[in-house]
């Protein structure tokens, strides 16, 4: 070997440095003429974060990206951004001022530019050398190097979502604002991208909110959820606390497909037809026992309440058995491991995990 051989490799492209962002709502309300789209919302975002803001169609929740990136402007309320005021008491920085990154679903590349002049877009202003090879390097970090002469029609689904992410990323925001980032991508590709999307933001070190319709893709991506509700906030907190203490049979509902069925609430604990569990904090009175699918045991008959399997369904890992209940008005839905849910026509003995079921007030609260 020659000392020429040894020359030194490329420099790795370095990730970007940003100075995160912090975010914050007070008593935000907005309305486009007829009753609230959003109405007194109130949650903040830590730097470096990622928030999702989920909730149904048509809830508030792009309404809000919109107020944060200052493309709309509240009818009441303050936000913030880095702890100065940006829109509301007084206060309104227009959008290109606001160092704000935006996504949103149909990825805004430009379909006549390259993939390359399409990052380069957003470092305008840059010396051409230094925007150049930033692009680069952020088309490196997701994947799309030797793709860089392309235009977007000439990429998949996915490979224009790397390239909208490249894109909001080079000019190291520190906030980044995606609205269904992932909603034109098949169920397969929209794991790997998503996992590649928190890579990106993870090593870009960006706060970032995402907007999102489902459930499962908020607890994979966010340190904290802000469920919202008919432009309120329903409830928030970290996934885990969304998923295993609903504050309502709505949030409850959202996060999971679950077994309501009546029950009668005494001195903290709730008696069903399936059997009493511990209900703290509820009132006493009629109240609902709500029950995910995995919390209902199916045994042999004698074992708790008297049922039978009438459908059985294969989904893969899991199996979802519907039984009919003695007692009951509607069938309730179990799911088991693959292979272990009993065959149509069984009779059975059905019993409740603790953990998997949550009592709330006959209201919902
Ligand atoms: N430009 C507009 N003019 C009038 N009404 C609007 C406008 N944009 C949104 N709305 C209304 O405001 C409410 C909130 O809409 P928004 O788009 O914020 O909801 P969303 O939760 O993002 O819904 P989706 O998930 O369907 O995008 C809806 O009732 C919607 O119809």
């Amino acid at each position: 070997m020659t000392a020429l051989d040894v020359s030194p490799p490329e420099p790795a492209p370095q990730p970007a440095s940003v100075r995160p962002m912090a975010l914050a709502f007070e008593g935000v309300s907005h309305s486009y003429g007829r009753g609230w789209a959003v109405e007194d919302v109130t949650f903040s975002v830590t730097p470096g974060s990622v928030v999702a803001l989920l909730g149904e169609s048509g809830c508030g929740k792009s309404t809000l990206l919109r107020i944060a990136a200052g493309v709309e402007r509240p009818v009441r309320g303050v936000v913030s951004l880095g702890g100065r005021a940006v829109s509301g008491d007084g206060a309104f920085l227009p959008p290109e001022k606001r160092g704000v990154g935006l996504m949103f679903q149909d990825y805004a590349l430009f379909p006549h530019m390259s993939l390359l002049a399409n990052v380069t877009f957003g470092l305008r202003g840059r010396p051409r050398a230094d925007a150049l090879s930033t692009a680069r390097a952020r088309l490196a970090q997701v994947g799309l190097s030797t793709h860089e002469r392309k235009h977007p029609g000439e990429l998949s689904g996915g490979e224009q979502q790397r390239a909208a992410l490249a894109r909001a990323v080079a000019p190291q925001p520190g906030l980044l604002l995606m609205d269904e980032p992932f909603s034109g991508l098949d169920r397969r590709l929209r794991d790997s991208v998503r996992d590649d999307t928190l890579a990106v933001l993870r090593e870009s070190g960006a706060t970032a909110v995402i907007v999102t319709h489902d459930p499962e893709e908020a607890m994979r991506m966010a340190d904290r959820i802000v469920l919202m509700r008919r432009g309120r906030v329903a409830q928030q907190g970290a996934p885990e606390e969304l998923y295993r203490a609903p504050a309502s049979l709505f949030a409850a509902r959202f996060f999971s497909e679950i077994n309501e069925i009546p029950c009668v609430v005494k001195n903290g604990r709730a008696t069903s037809a399936l059997g009493d569990v511990a209900a703290p904090g509820v009132e006493d009175g009629p109240a609902i026992l709500a029950i995910r699918p995995h919390g209902l045991r199916i045994g042999p008959r004698g074992q708790g309440a008297a049922g039978r399997i009438v459908e059985r369904r294969f989904l893969g890992e899991t199996e979802q058995a519907t039984i009919v209940v003695d007692g009951l008005d509607a069938p309730l839905r179990a799911r088991r491991p693959a292979g272990e849910a009993p065959v149509p026509g069984a009779d059975v003995g059905v019993t409740l995990c603790g953990a998997e079921t949550l009592v709330f007030a006959a209201d919902g609260a």
